[in-house]
């Protein structure tokens, strides 16, 4: 991919490469975070595409205690489903050293995102942003986080300057009504890393990153052609 912005990869042969890699950075932002400030705040995707770094980066030598995890999004489902990214962290991530971080989830037990919008933005509230780290995905159409085409609140997550940390988001390709960190509250960290893995992603980025075709109007151009925070895409075959 050509270097445009301010959007560096980082390509490795397989994807246990690029986990250990990424675990590694994620854990040395983590460790800063707890040095300078006592504690640290990580926000990391759903999805299938980061299990081998949930699991590497359980591993890491961190004092997880000091962190607190979210998620980017969620799909608005209990975690007892299998579409649930909060059991997928818990399962994954959340286990061996990073057992005993805390984990803020973005779902509650309200029938709709909109129900439970008071109880999550009061939690997310309390977080300390900006995040030392957000680790963000891709999927095939375009979106991260929530942020689908087509979605119906999709300007106003999108809006860079923003006071609202959490939207719902509904889409025709979501599957589910969905909750969402806004890009402008996603862009509060100290790193931002990329993760998407596959040749069909990295032609995609590459079309989003140069404006080309449908790939133009893909949401994730907006992380893209932000110029608040360096991109670090993590990408392997
Ligand atoms: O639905 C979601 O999908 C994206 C991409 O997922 P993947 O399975 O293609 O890795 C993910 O980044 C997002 O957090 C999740 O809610």
């Amino acid at each position: 991919m050509p270097p445009i912005l301010n959007v560096t990869t980082h390509s490795f042969t397989d994807c246990h490469a690029l986990a250990d890699a990424l675990a590694e950075r994620l854990a040395d932002r983590l460790r800063e975070g707890i040095a300078e400030r006592g504690h640290a705040l990580l926000a990391v995707s759903g999805g299938s595409t980061p299990k081998h770094l949930f699991e590497r980066l359980s591993r890491q030598a961190v004092d997880w205690a000091k962190v607190q995890v979210t998620l980017v999004d969620e799909r608005w489902v209990p975690e007892t489903s299998e579409r649930s990214n909060a059991a997928m962290v818990k399962a994954l991530l959340l286990q061996h050293a990073a057992s005993v971080a805390q984990f803020v989830p973005l779902y509650a037990d309200a029938p709709t995102p909109e129900a439970g919008l008071v109880a999550l933005r009061a939690r997310v509230a309390s977080l300390p942003l900006p995040f030392d780290a957000v680790v963000l995905g891709m999927g095939n159409d375009g979106h991260t986080a929530s942020f689908f085409p087509g979605g119906d609140r999709l300007p106003e997550a999108l809006d860079a300057h923003s006071d609202v940390r959490v939207l719902p988001m509904r889409a025709p390709g979501a599957g589910e009504p969905r909750i969402t960190f806004t890009l402008s509250a996603l862009l509060q960290t100290r790193a931002l890393y990329l993760h998407i893995e596959g040749e069909a992603k990295r032609q995609l980025l590459a079309d989003a990153r140069l404006g080309l075709g449908e790939a133009a109007h893909f949401p994730v151009r907006s992380v893209l052609t932000q110029e608040r925070v360096p991109v670090a895409v993590y990408w392997c075959p």
